[in-house]
C-alpha cells in the first residue's frame, strides 16, 4: 500500500521525535546534577544546612560551589541560584516550568491556602489572579492610592514624635492599614483595627506552620489519608482550626466592601476595581468563579505587602543609627528640595536622587526576602550541563546577589552613593531587578510598594533624629539588631532615640495628622 507525502512526513516527524526522546533520556542519564555539599544517605544535607538564616551557609556554599548549589533534605531536591545570570536564564527565560511555587500540605492543602494568589500552583488560575493584579496595581492605577499612602505615613510620624518607645509596633500597623486600605478600601484612619488584629493572628498562625517540619503532614502527605478517629491524630483538628482562621480573615473584610459597593459607599480599592472588571464583562467566569478568584486574590495582599514594608522600614531605621552620615545627606536633601514647613509627597520623588538612592539602598542592604519566594520546577530539565530534576525546589539568593563587590563601597556599608549617577556603570545592581522577585511571579505590589519606601524613609527624614538607644543617663547603649529567620527576614523588635528635628516640624505634623 502507497503511502500519501502527508503520512510520509508524519512517519518521518514521528520518528525522529521518539528517537531524540531515547536520546535525551539516555544522554540524561550520563548528566550529573549539580555540585553542592556531599549528601549523607536518607537524611541528605538535612544536618548542614542550617535553621537560622541558611542564606548565609549558601553564600558560602557558592564561594566553594559555584553559581548552582544543590542539597537535599529528605528527599526534598533543593537548587539555590546564586548569580543573575542563572536566575535570569531559569527564572526569566525558562518561566513556563520555573513559575511553580513549592505546596504544602496543611497549610497549602488542608487550610486552603493553595487558592492564594501567592501559593497558587502556576496554571490557568494563577494568570487570572495576575491579570487581576495587572489591572489593578499597574503603574498607572495605584496613582489612586498614592492620597492614602500619604495619611497613613502622616499618623505615623505624629504617633512616633509623641510615643517614640512605639515605633516598631505603630510601623507595623502603619503598613497593615495601608495594605487593607489599598485592598478592601477599609479608610487608613479608621481607629478600629479589628481586620489588622486578626489578619496578623493569622499570619502569625500561616508563618509557624510554613517553618519546614511544623507538622508531620508535610513531610509524610499520606498521614492527610487518616481518619479523623484514628488515635493521636491531630491533622484534621489543626486543619479546620486554620482553615477557619484564613477564611475568616480573607471572607470579612471581602464581604464588607460588596455590601458597601451595593449602597454606593465602597471606597477605591483592589477588590471594587476588580469586581469592575468582572462586571464589565472582561473576565468571561461564573459569578461563583470571580467571587472565588476576587476573594484570594485579595487575600494574599496582607501577608505579601505588610511585612515586606516593615521589613525594609525597620533595617533602614537601624542604617541611620550606624551610617548617621547618610541621615544627615537625606535631610540636608529634604531640607534643600522641600524646606522644613511641609511632608515630602510623591509628586516630590522625582526631585530627591538621594532619597530614590537610599530606597535602592533600603532594599539591598538587608533583603527582606533572602530566599525571594521559592519555586518548583515543573519538569526535569537540563542547565550548564547538569540535570535538575522534576519537583526540585528552586530558590533564588538574593542575599549573595546583593552583596555588591563592584562599586568599590564596602558591601556592608549603607551607602546610597552606589546608586547615584556619578557611579552608573561601575555600580552594583539595581535592587529593584531582584528585590521584588522576578519573570512571571514578579511582585504585583512592586509600584505600590516602593512608594510606600519613599514616603517613610522621605517622611522620617523631613521630621525624626534617629539616634541608637540611650540608658538611663543619657549615654548611648551597645547596639546590634537581632534577625528573624523567616520567610521574610526582619529585625527583632528594638529600642531606638527618636525626637523631632525641630518643635516646628513637630506641631506641623501634628496639625497635618489632626486634619487626616
Ligand atoms: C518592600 C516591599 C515589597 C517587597 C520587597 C516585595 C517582594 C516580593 C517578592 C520577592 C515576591 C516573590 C516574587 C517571585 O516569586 O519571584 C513577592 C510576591 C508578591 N508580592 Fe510583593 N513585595 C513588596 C510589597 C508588596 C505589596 C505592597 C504587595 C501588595 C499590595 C505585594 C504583593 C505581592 C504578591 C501578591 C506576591 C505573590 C505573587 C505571585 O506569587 O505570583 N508585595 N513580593
Amino acid at each position: 500500500m502507497a503511502l500519501s507525502a502527508l503520512e510520509y512526513s508524519f512517519l518521518f516527524f514521528a520518528t525522529l521525535y521518539f528517537v531524540s526522546i531515547r536520546q535525551w533520556r539516555q544522554n540524561k542519564k550520563n548528566i550529573t546534577l549539580p555540585p553542592g555539599p556531599p549528601r549523607k544517605p536518607i537524611v541528605g544535607n538535612l544536618f548542614d544546612i542550617p535553621q537560622h538564616k541558611s542564606w548565609l551557609k549558601f553564600s558560602e556554599w557558592h564561594k566553594q560551589h559555584g553559581d548552582l548549589v544543590y542539597v537535599e533534605a529528605l528527599g526534598n531536591k533543593i537548587l539555590v541560584l546564586n548569580t543573575m545570570k542563572a536566575v535570569n536564564d531559569l527564572l526569566v527565560d525558562r518561566a513556563n516550568i520555573y513559575s511553580d511555587r513549592p505546596t504544602f500540605t496543611m497549610v497549602g492543602e488542608l487550610m486552603g491556602l493553595e487558592n492564594s494568589l501567592a501559593l497558587s500552583p502556576y496554571g490557568p488560575t494563577l494568570r487570572q489572579h495576575r491579570k487581576l493584579c495587572h489591572v489593578a496595581f499597574s503603574p498607572e492605577a495605584v496613582k489612586k492610592y498614592h492620597g492614602i499612602q500619604e495619611e497613613a505615613i502622616t499618623m505615623y510620624l505624629k504617633e512616633i514624635i509623641e510615643m517614640p518607645q512605639n515605633f516598631v509596633k505603630q510601623l507595623r500597623l502603619t503598613a497593615g492599614r495601608i495594605i487593607m486600605s489599598v485592598t478592601y478600601g477599609i479608610p487608613a484612619s479608621t481607629p478600629d483595627d479589628v481586620y489588622i488584629v486578626e489578619a496578623e493572628e493569622t499570619m502569625e498562625m500561616i508563618g509557624k506552620s510554613t517553618v519546614p517540619g511544623a507538622h508531620l503532614v508535610d513531610l509524610l502527605p499520606i498521614l492527610r489519608l487518616l481518619p479523623s478517629w484514628f488515635p493521636y491524630n491531630s491533622i484534621p483538628r489543626v486543619a479546620k482550626y486554620g482553615r477557619d482562621l484564613i477564611w475568616s480573615m480573607i471572607s470579612r473584610p471581602y464581604e464588607a466592601v460588596k455590601v458597601d459597593r451595593s449602597t454606593g459607599t465602597a471606597l477605591p480599592s483592589f477588590v471594587a476595581d476588580c469586581l469592575d472588571l468582572f462586571e464589565s464583562g472582561d473576565m468571561a467566569l461564573s459569578t461563583e468563579d470571580a467571587d472565588h478568584l476576587i476573594r484570594w486574590a485579595a487575600g494574599a495582599m496582607y501577608g505579601a505587602g505588610a511585612e515586606t514594608t516593615y521589613a525594609t522600614i525597620l533595617s533602614f531605621m537601624i542604617a541611620m543609627v550606624k551610617f548617621p552620615d547618610v541621615q544627615k545627606k537625606l535631610q540636608e536633601e529634604i531640607d534643600r528640595v522641600i524646606g522644613s514647613d511641609r511632608l515630602p509627597t510623591v509628586q516630590d520623588r522625582p526631585n530627591l536622587p538621594y532619597v530614590n538612592a537610599a530606597i535602592k539602598e533600603a532594599l539591598r542592604w538587608r533583603p527582606a526576602l533572602p530566599f525571594s519566594i521559592a519555586r518548583k520546577l515543573k519538569e526535569d530539565d537540563v542547565y550548564n550541563g547538569y540535570l535538575i530534576p522534576k519537583g526540585t525546589i528552586v530558590m533564588p539568593n538574593v542575599w549573595t546577589i546583593s552583596v555588591d563587590n563592584e562599586s568599590g563601597i564596602p558591601p556592608e556599608q549603607f551607602a546610597p552613593e552606589r546608586f547615584l549617577e556619578q557611579n552608573a556603570g561601575k555600580t552594583a545592581q539595581d535592587p529593584t531587578s531582584y528585590a521584588f522577585g522576578f519573570g512571571r511571579r514578579i511582585c504585583p505590589g512592586r509600584h505600590l510598594g516602593e512608594t510606600n519606601l519613599f514616603l517613610l524613609i522621605s517622611g522620617l527624614s523631613a521630621t525624626v533624629d534617629i539616634g541608637g538607644p540611650v540608658d538611663m543617663k543619657n549615654d548611648p547603649r551597645l547596639f546590634d539588631a537581632e534577625y528573624t529567620s523567616g520567610l521574610v527576614s526582619h529585625p527583632k523588635p528594638y529600642e531606638l532615640k527618636i525626637t523631632p528635628r525641630s518643635q516646628e516640624i513637630a506641631t506641623f505634623v501634628k496639625e497635618r495628622a489632626e486634619a487626616v
